[in-house]
């Protein structure tokens, strides 16, 4: 398999190579069918960058961020290759990294322990300073209240057990945070404070992949926005490309996108994204893309380099 360089500054801290996920379902008469939830997902992250990875609900997102960490559910197959700083990442490497070098912010404040006081859980995540000192100063920073912590999840609101969440990835030291739209429900000002944070954590070194459906947000902090669609990346494109009527971004689904945003054109984008159970035969844009010619709805078209950036798509220049 041709592994595909989007960076070269550095060595990835996190390589994903054609990445396929499947479930297995049983219809009726038990017959077996296969789900396929992302498809040919190509993405690499490298030391003290932010990757943004956006997307409409359903395009593979979370599961990516569980592949990663290896925490999807029983019945998911995986193809394809994550390999991190370069050792392809087993079963076993994963439960090794998890939460060590490795850390989430998951998109359900429900991965809290329910059972455990919430200065305790964050600070049995920090690995190289003083826990307690650690835990009150990132509470501070998220303005949670010096009695917060020794309440449990459920005495939270939703805004605090996120600020709680962000707190533990913070402390942990990792080298790789991926952040599942660690923000919905808290107030600007904690959003503010998230989003300089996860910027600062890649400034002093680390990898932060940070999932979310908003592009401003993403615009605000990430190096680069990997654009997913119907569980693909059908584009991989540094910050600066979005800007004006899209004209620098290489897939008509990432300028559609781009367009759509109310400060620009507001043209929503005609038609829906394919469920994983009626995915289309080649370009998984096809059906709704203006581009697609008839050689689109034979094959999945590869990933290709264009200016510096990945694209999905046999029209892209
Ligand atoms: N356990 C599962 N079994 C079958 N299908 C699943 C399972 N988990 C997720 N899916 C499907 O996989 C697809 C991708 O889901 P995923 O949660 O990764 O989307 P997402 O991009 O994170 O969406 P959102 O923005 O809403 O969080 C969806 O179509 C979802 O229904
Ligand atoms: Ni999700």
């Amino acid at each position: 398999m041709k592994s595909i360089k989007l960076s070269k500054k550095t060595e990835a801290v996190l390589q994903v190579e054609e990445l396929s996920v499947s479930f297995v379902q049983y219809t009726k008469g038990l017959q077996q069918k296969n789900l396929r939830v992302i498809s040919s997902l190509n993405i690499d992250i490298h030391p003290g960058e932010v990757l943004a990875v956006v997307g409409s609900s359903g395009s593979g997102k979370s599961l990516l961020a569980h592949a990663i960490l290896g925490i999807l559910p029983s019945n998911a197959t995986v193809e394809g290759k994550i390999s991190y700083k370069g050792e392809t990442l087993t079963p076993k490497k994963q439960q090794q990294l998890r939460g060590q070098e490795i850390a989430l912010v998951p998109q359900s404040v429900n991965y809290l322990d329910p059972l455990m006081r919430v200065g305790k859980q964050v600070r049995t995540s920090v690995k190289d300073a003083d826990p307690i000192k650690a835990q009150r100063e990132v509470f501070a920073r998220y303005h949670l209240k010096p009695e917060v912590e020794n309440l449990f999840p459920f005495q939270l609101s939703g805004g605090m057990a996120r600020r709680v969440l962000v707190s533990t990835a913070v402390v942990s030291g990792a080298e790789l945070i991926i952040a599942d739209e660690p923000t919905p429900g808290m107030d600007t000002a904690s959003v503010q404070e998230a989003i300089k944070c996860f910027r600062k954590l890649a400034d002093d070194g680390a990898a932060v992949m940070l999932i979310t459906h908003d592009i401003e947000t993403a615009l605000k902090i990430a190096d680069r926005i990997a654009v997913f669609y119907a569980g693909t990346t059908v584009e991989v494109a540094p910050v600066k490309d979005f800007k004006g009527k899209g004209e620098e971004l290489r897939h008509p689904y990432s300028k559609a996108l781009w367009r759509a945003l109310p400060q620009n054109d507001f043209i929503p984008i005609k038609g829906f994204q394919p469920l994983p159970s009626a995915l289309p035969s080649g370009c998984l844009f096809e059906p709704r893309c203006n581009l697609a010619t008839s050689h689109c709805s034979k094959v999945q078209p590869q990933a290709r380099i264009i200016r510096n950036g990945m694209v999905r798509c046999i029209h892209a220049t």
